[in-house]
């Protein structure tokens, strides 16, 4: 049985001037770990959030009285970090039934197909595999370790200053080919594909062991039953951590060998080693040390790309098993049954930036019709997480060039200032499991240089 929680208002910190041996800025999957970690090593922590919930760009709600994830929702046993903490606190699965869909719909030359989902399924994996067969090896020579992405970084460089467009341009695919592979490769960046980088691409089809039937089972078919928030509510649970919330850290500075972090109401903690465990994209908004951050100054600036929709729609419209399939610029590039419900069907919809309202729920039924004519929508819900000050972006991709030339420099400690995140993981970045195996990496570093 789950231990009894603790409120979380319990765990506020006193605002007295004494010091933690670690804060940890962000309490999202990566700063729940490595505050996790670092408390049960015997440190004196303290997590701060910007936001009044746990989990960042998880967030379990419920829409229709169904459980719901607005952020991260799927993982798989195959991404090693977040599969320990299901065993680890005997966690469920719950499956998303669209993600093995028996009917498609699907836009070519704007014109609509409907049938089987396993034709335009064919056609994806097979296309798949010829876009990241780089190397006459299906890329496994370029990518040859998912979770050391620049192994082999010396062949990778040249991949790596394409796009997804790029590639996509160099591949003359038939125009059926091109608008089934199209709305993958957009959701997979959440981007235009013009920004989305390929290199990242070799990254995701290594992780997904060059199969495209795998790699959507890890992407869209399991849950946590319980939900992402109960997760992230354990592992506080399990943690000897100190917790302030609807705080965000507006400046870390460094006097002596001690660091200063101060929240935006003026509340001042004093501590011997920071984690920055916020997504890359709202890094500029924290003023860091003088000096701090020479290296990573390209990628906190530019930020990676991931900034599309997600959301869901209740149709009248029993659709059945179903998933539908549109190359930008359609509104929804990928949309599917994530229940089938009494009064109606329940989908989940993607898309790339800045071409749906998703409060508007007459512009996402009309992005409906193009694939399900008729359809009715009763309703919309999501979370505007592009504008969102606290993560300013979805999962994250990056940009050409960031993967060789970016990585490295973001990822190092620069005094006691270490990163966590899961946009700078090693293996499953973008993903809860990345998170998860940055804020490992982190506490283990900040434990070697604590240790001295
Ligand atoms: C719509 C969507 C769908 C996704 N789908 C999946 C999926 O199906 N499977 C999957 O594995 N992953 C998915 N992801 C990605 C996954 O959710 C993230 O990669 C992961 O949760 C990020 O964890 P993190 O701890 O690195 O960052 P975050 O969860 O973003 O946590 C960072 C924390 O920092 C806080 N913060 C920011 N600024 C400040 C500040 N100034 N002071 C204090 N705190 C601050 C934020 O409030 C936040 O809580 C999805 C993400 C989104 C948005």
């Amino acid at each position: 049985a789950a231990p009894a929680s603790r409120p979380l208002e319990e765990r506020r910190p006193g605002l007295g001037p004494g010091g933690y041996d670690v804060l940890v800025v962000g309490a999202g999957f990566a700063g729940l770990t490595a505050a996790r970690e670092l408390s049960r090593a015997g440190m004196k922590v303290l997590l701060v959030d910007a936001r009044n919930r746990l989990g960042g760009r998880t967030f379990t709600s419920s829409f229709l009285g169904q459980k719901i994830e607005l952020g991260g929702t799927w993982i798989h046993w195959s991404q090693p970090f977040v599969w320990n903490e299901v065993v680890r606190y005997g966690l469920g699965l719950a499956e998303s039934p669209g993600a093995a869909a028996e009917t498609a719909s699907w836009l070519v030359d704007g014109k609509l197909r409907q049938g089987g989902a396993e034709r335009p399924w064919k056609i994806i994996a097979d296309a798949m595999t010829a876009f990241c067969d780089v190397d006459r090896q299906g890329g496994r020579q370029v990518m040859q370790m998912a979770h050391d992405p620049l192994f082999r970084k010396d062949l990778l460089i040249p991949w790596d200053r394409l796009s997804l467009q790029d590639r996509l341009d160099q591949m003359k695919f038939g125009r059926e080919t091109r608008d089934l592979l199209s709305p993958q490769l957009s959701i997979n960046c959440h981007a235009s594909l013009k920004d989305g980088g390929f290199a990242d691409m070799l990254r995701w089809w290594a992780l997904g062991e060059h199969d495209m039937g795998r790699m959507f089972d890890k992407l869209g078919r399991y849950k946590i039953k319980e939900g992402m928030g109960e997760l992230a509510r354990r592992m506080l649970d399990d943690s000897d951590a100190d917790l302030l919330l609807s705080s965000p850290v507006k400046s870390v500075s460094r006097e002596g060998d001690t660091y200063v972090v101060v929240t935006d109401k003026g509340q001042t903690f004093t501590t011997r080693a920071v984690v920055m465990a916020t997504p890359l994209n709202v890094l500029a908004n924290i003023s860091m040390p003088a000096g701090w951050g020479a290296g990573k100054r390209s990628m906190i600036e530019r930020g990676h790309v991931g900034r599309g929709s997600k959301c869901y729609v209740h149709i009248r419209q029993k659709v059945g098993n179903w998933i539908g399939m549109a190359p930008a610029p359609h509104p929804i590039s990928l949309a599917w049954t994530e229940k089938q419900r009494d009064d109606g069907t329940l989908l989940v919809c993607f898309g790339p930036p800045n071409l749906l309202d998703i409060t508007d729920e007459e512009a996402v039924q009309a992005a409906l019709r193009t694939l399900l004519p008729k359809v009715e929508v009763l309703g919309v819900t999501g979370y505007q997480w592009a504008v969102d000050p606290y993560s300013q972006g979805t999962w994250c991709w990056y940009r050409p060039g960031q993967l060789t030339q970016g990585l490295p420099g973001l990822r190092s400690a620069e005094g006691g200032i270490f990163m966590a995140g899961s946009d700078q993981a090693e293996g499953w970045r973008g993903f809860v499991d990345g998170a998860i195996e940055s804020g490992i990496t982190a506490a283990r570093d900040v434990r070697a240089y604590l240790k001295g």
